[in-house]
């Protein structure tokens, strides 16, 4: 499968777009009314502070502290960018704070010191004290980091926690535990080489000592080579603790004969020739960021019987802090810890290396579209594995609780877990499994509309994330100079324009089109213009004879019209059976509404018809199905000529015999809203419904632009169904972002049961 390409214009849109930066802060309150104004501000607020003054524990009770870490950078140490100074090391700690928003709901702020004194730094950050549950210091260089995170710990009674040294090394041992399992050696009796004498590499040394490794087996090296005992050039009291008695000079020298290289130095510090003379099964961590000391491709072409890891996402075994920091500090917070200690850092590392080695759910596989199993690819759990916030957070805790650090002991563990998990956001595990599966598809996709910059865009993103090939439609000098003006010239060479003047099949088309339209009005002019001018009728042709998997397009004409040319090829029509179904995904939940594209006016046999058809799309997002039938009426009241047909559908349906839950007609606050659900005791819905059929197409309209726009829901969709080939219809309001959503359903056919 082709390895996903990124650019620096896709990394700098993502950072702009659609605001700059890449979190807001929103509030947690109401805050519509003057009541609202006068309890959460002047005079309301004043109880809580006099509490919290009375009584400082409180303060977890009262406000955001236990559920606030702090992300702290000088920028000395930015990956391994370099000292690259605060003010732009605040993309990479914006990133970590929304990572300790997506994996653990942790909520986190960043904050960049524009000063290299650690003293400067200690008294700031130990000033912020009151403010946070914990203090995630990131990217501050060796050996400042040291003196820095000693004295917050001695001085602070909140967890801090340099993650470049622990998460590291956390990760690093959880990896190794595994790498070195499967090679079949003992750390007590491997050689150990380790690079970058800095954060990481002195605590993941110090962790690989303490779970066995010998002081003798093991020798770091920094820029001057070998750290060997009797050096004096960069030295300091860190490295010299790790000093090593040897001949070895230089990282060659020491690679010879090593069982295990652990990187923490810099891209393409290793060379293959290194590789080639480490032991048999050799273990190779190549964590530097953003480019590993070695890639895998360079070290399995010299060594196929290396294990090997790096930091990053793109290749199999990511030896990543991510998997460890949103973790370690959900079990620190929700304990009220003071501290996060070594057994709590030891706790993480141990069942993160067990849950690597447990049976992969489905759900993992179909996030990653491909099943994993413990081996030499798979030696760590995935950072999507929805399994992280349920299993390592509870081992934190308890061996928080276990060694005294806990301020608020958890009891009842079997709810503490129950609550982590309903932290976790189905709506992204549904998008992550679709990106999963069409990248597995590698559909051919047509994007009609190559005169439109967003189709453009979203053409590129789907070429270069590794889903397919992408198809544009448009005239070639045009859509090169479309790209060039977006910043993306060189994409051109990526993505394919298309066109009937350059399509060898232009006449094959033209005489399927004249077969099919031919007695309803259409002349070989009419004919002509369809296939050679209109790009809808054209990419449908293209599909239509299996010269594309999928296609998408709506993005620059009303749907109808969309529509409309699409009928010229394909049978979508209402009468077809075709269906749209628009997802709705908001606060962790998501909402089909149906029919969004196709019936104008459905009677009470279509309604059942969009239900199926619902249906069908929801269980091919992995959701099972509870339709309402919606109105503005519930159970027959009040009585209107308007309800009547969604009275009767659920009706149609039980002659049907299908086997997902309905009920209806009924009020969207019954439909979502289980205590208003509970005033009708006999509804036979057993949770609250995730589809809802609506009266007409006008009502599926206002619903999802309602909710987008006044809820700022994700809208997905319209998904066309029940059409031959996947054809998705955008809209024009649609983003790159919504087009290559579409592209992607396309790719998934998940609107394809026939
Ligand atoms: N995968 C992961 O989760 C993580 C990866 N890292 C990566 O580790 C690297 C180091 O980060 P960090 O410890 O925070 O940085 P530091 O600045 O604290 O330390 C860097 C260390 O690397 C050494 N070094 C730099 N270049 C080379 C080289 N070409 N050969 C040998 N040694 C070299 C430096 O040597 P000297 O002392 O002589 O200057 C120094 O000892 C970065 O690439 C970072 O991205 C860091 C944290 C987590
Ligand atoms: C991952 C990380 O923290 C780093 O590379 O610095
Ligand atoms: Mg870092």
């Amino acid at each position: 499968m082709p390895k996903p390409k990124q650019t620096r214009e896709e990394a700098l849109a993502f950072h702009m777009d659609p605001r700059p930066g890449k979190f807001d802060i929103t509030p947690s309150v109401p805050m519509t009314t003057q009541r609202d104004l006068s309890l959460a501000y002047s005079p309301g607020v004043a109880v809580p502070c006099e509490e919290i003054a009375a009584n400082p524990e409180t303060a977890y009770d009262y406000t955001n502290k236990g559920n606030l870490v702090a992300v702290i950078s000088n920028g000395t140490a930015v990956l391994g960018l370099g000292n690259l100074g605060a003010l732009a090391s605040k993309p990479v700690m914006e990133g970590k704070s929304v990572l300790f928003k997506r994996f653990a709901d942790v909520n986190s702020i960043d904050i960049e010191l524009d000063t290299e004194d650690p003293e400067q730094i200690i008294q700031a950050v130990k000033l912020m004290g009151p403010t946070f549950g914990g203090i995630n210091l990131e990217d501050i260089k060796a050996p400042e980091c040291f003196i820095i995170e000693q004295r917050l710990k001695e001085e602070m009674d909140i967890p801090v926690f340099h993650d470049d040294q622990h998460g590291t090394a956390v990760i690093c041992a959880a990896g190794l535990i595994n790498a070195l399992h499967i090679s079949g050696k003992k750390i007590e009796e491997c050689r150990i080489v380790l690079n970058g004498a800095g954060a990481a590499g002195i605590a993941c040394l110090e962790l690989i000592k303490s779970m066995g490794a010998k002081h003798d087996n093991c020798i770091m090296c920094d820029t001057k080579g070998v750290i060997f005992q009797g050096r004096t050039e960069g030295m300091n009291q860190w490295k010299s603790a790790h000093a090593a008695k040897t001949d070895a000079r230089s990282l060659t020298d020491a690679m010879k004969d090593a069982d295990v290289f652990l990187g923490v130095s810099a891209k393409g510090a290793v060379t293959q020739d290194m590789v080639a003379s480490m032991a048999p099964n050799p273990v190779i961590f190549a964590m530097a960021n953003p480019d590993p000391e070695i890639t895998p491709e360079d070290a399995h072409a010299v060594r196929e019987d290396a294990i090997v890891a790096t930091g990053r996402s793109d290749y199999p075994n990511q030896v990543n802090n991510v998997l460890g920091f949103p973790y370690l500090f959900r079990g620190a917070l929700d304990i009220h810890a003071r501290a996060i200690n070594d057994e709590m850092k030891i706790a993480c590392a141990r069942a993160l290396a067990e849950l690597a080695r447990e049976d992969v759910p489905d759900e993992v596989a179909l996030a990653y579209g491909q099943k994993l199993s413990f081996g030499r690819d798979y030696i760590i759990p995935t950072p999507f594995d929805p399994r992280l916030i349920y299993t390592i957070p509870p081992a934190v805790a308890m061996a928080g609780m276990a060694t005294g650090v806990a301020r608020r002991p958890i009891v009842d563990m079997a709810g503490y877990e129950h609550d982590l998990k309903a932290r976790m956001d189905p709506t992204a595990q549904i998008l992550q499994g679709l990106y999963a599966r069409a990248r597995q598809a590698q559909a051919t996709m047509v994007f009609a509309e190559g005169d439109d910059e967003r189709v453009l865009r979203a053409a590129v993103a789907y070429q270069r994330g590794g889903f397919g090939r992408a198809l544009v439609v448009g005239r070639e000098d045009d859509v090169r100079e479309k790209l060039k003006v977006e910043g993306l010239s060189e994409a051109a060479a990526d993505v394919e324009i298309v066109n009937a003047a350059n399509t060898e099949h232009l006449n094959d088309y033209k005489d399927f089109l004249y077969n099919r339209l031919q007695r309803s009005g259409h002349d070989q002019k009419d004919i002509h213009r369809l296939a050679a001018r209109d790009r809808h009728a054209f990419s449908a042709l293209m599909l239509a004879h299996g010269h594309a998997d999928g296609l998408v397009t709506g993005a620059t004409r009303k749907s109808a019209h969309v529509l409309d040319r699409i009928n010229s090829v394909f049978d979508a029509t209402a009468a077809d059976g075709a269906v749209g179904v628009t997802a709705l995904l908001h606060k962790g939940k998501i909402v089909f509404i149906a029919d969004t594209l196709v019936h104008e006016w459905p009677d009470e046999n279509d309604l059942a018809d969009i239900a199926i058809a619902a249906a069908q799309v929801a269980r091919a997002l992995g959701i099972e199905p509870r339709v309402a039938f919606a109105s503005f009426s519930t159970f027959g009241y009040p009585v209107s000529e308007r309800a009547n047909k969604m009275h009767l559908a659920p009706k149609v349906l039980d002659t049907r015999g299908v086997d997902f839950e309905y009920e209806g007609e009924m009020a969207v606050d019954v439909a979502l809203n289980p205590e208003a659900m509970a005033n009708y005791p006999f509804c036979r819905l057993t949770g609250p419904a995730n589809i809802l059929v609506v009266p007409a197409r006008h009502s599926a309209s206002i619903s999802v632009k309602l909710m987008q726009e006044m809820a700022g829901a994700t809208v997905i969709g319209p998904i066309l169904t029940g059409v031959d080939k996947p054809i998705q219809v955008c809209s024009t309001v649609s983003t790159v972002n919504d087009i290559l959503n579409m592209a992607i359903l396309a790719a998934c056919k998940v609107g394809q049961f026939k």
